[in-house]
């Protein structure tokens, strides 16, 4: 089986700092993929680098079996249209109508008329269950909960093969985090699409991914099924998905 998203030997450094040293990561069609790992781990660097925001010092980054990471802008273009993204805080635009904001990418990356690209809205709106009387409002009239599901209906509007969420949940109560999680469910298996997430919400990474991947020291300790997760055999993903002080991943505080 080919996989959609391949990634082999991917590092990354920062002067000094090596974040990522040899990144291997498959991601099959169709599959919900999440990674975790504490703060600073790298997980934001490792999505910036499959998006093709930050290039990798070396390694490999295939989309559908096509290397990314020497493409030239216009090959860059035709990759990132197969991209949905929700990005942690929303990041919607204060200035537009919550249905102009669901509607910008089919107007501005496929032409398609503002008529046409509000049905659309309107339809996604639904189906992250927000009626067409949100679609008037501006963001900054909605709750956290409900900019999280429109920026959900955005990441979905232009039915993307392959989307991303950067820490889906932060900044939500817990059950209104497992609202987002349900829709991110539902809306990935009714788009078919294929799925990658960064949290450190273990909750949220259980019930949105298919498998698991854990970052820590610049690499992947661990992959495979969720369900395996808890019998992982190694104790640095045992402290992590447990949230214990005391193991052998040591956080860098200060003494006061
Ligand atoms: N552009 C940059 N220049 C220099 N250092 C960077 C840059 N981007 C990230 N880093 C460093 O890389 C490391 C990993 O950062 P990253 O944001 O990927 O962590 P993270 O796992 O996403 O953390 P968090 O969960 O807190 O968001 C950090 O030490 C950070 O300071």
């Amino acid at each position: 089986m080919t996989s959609k998203i391949s990634l082999r030997g991917v590092t990354k450094s920062f002067g000094p700092k090596k974040v990522l040293q040899g990144i291997d990561l498959d991601v099959a069609k169709g599959e919900s993929m999440v990674v975790i790992g504490g703060s600073g781990t790298g997980k934001s660097v490792l999505l910036k680098c499959v998006l093709g925001l930050m290039r990798p010092d070396a390694g490999s980054i295939k989309i559908d079996d096509e290397e990314t990471v020497a493409l030239a802008d216009g090959g860059r273009a035709d990759v990132m249209r197969k991209f949905g993204m929700l990005f942690q805080g929303g990041a919607l635009f204060d200035s537009l109508r919550v249905w102009e904001n669901v509607a910008f990418g089919p107007i501005q990356s496929d032409g398609m008329k503002p008529a046409q690209a509000r049905e659309v809205a309107i339809a996604k709106l639904g189906a992250v269950g927000l009626g067409p009387e949100i679609g008037e409002l501006y963001p900054a009239e909605l709750s956290g909960g409900m900019q999280k599901r429109v920026a959900l209906a955005r990441a979905i509007a232009r039915e993307p093969e392959i989307i991303f969420f950067d820490e889906p949940t932060t900044g939500l109560d817990p059950i209104m985090a497992d609202v987002i999680n349900d829709l991110i469910v539902k809306c990935v298996s009714d788009l078919g699409a294929t799925a990658v997430s960064i949290t450190h919400d273990m909750a949220s990474a259980r019930k949105i991914g298919h498998r698991i991947a854990m970052l820590y020291d610049g690499k992947l300790i661990w992959q495979g099924r969720t369900a395996d997760i808890d019998h992982s055999g190694d104790a640095h993903v045992d402290q992590f998905i447990n949230g214990r002080a005391e193991g052998p991943i040591r956080m860098q505080v200060r003494r006061l």
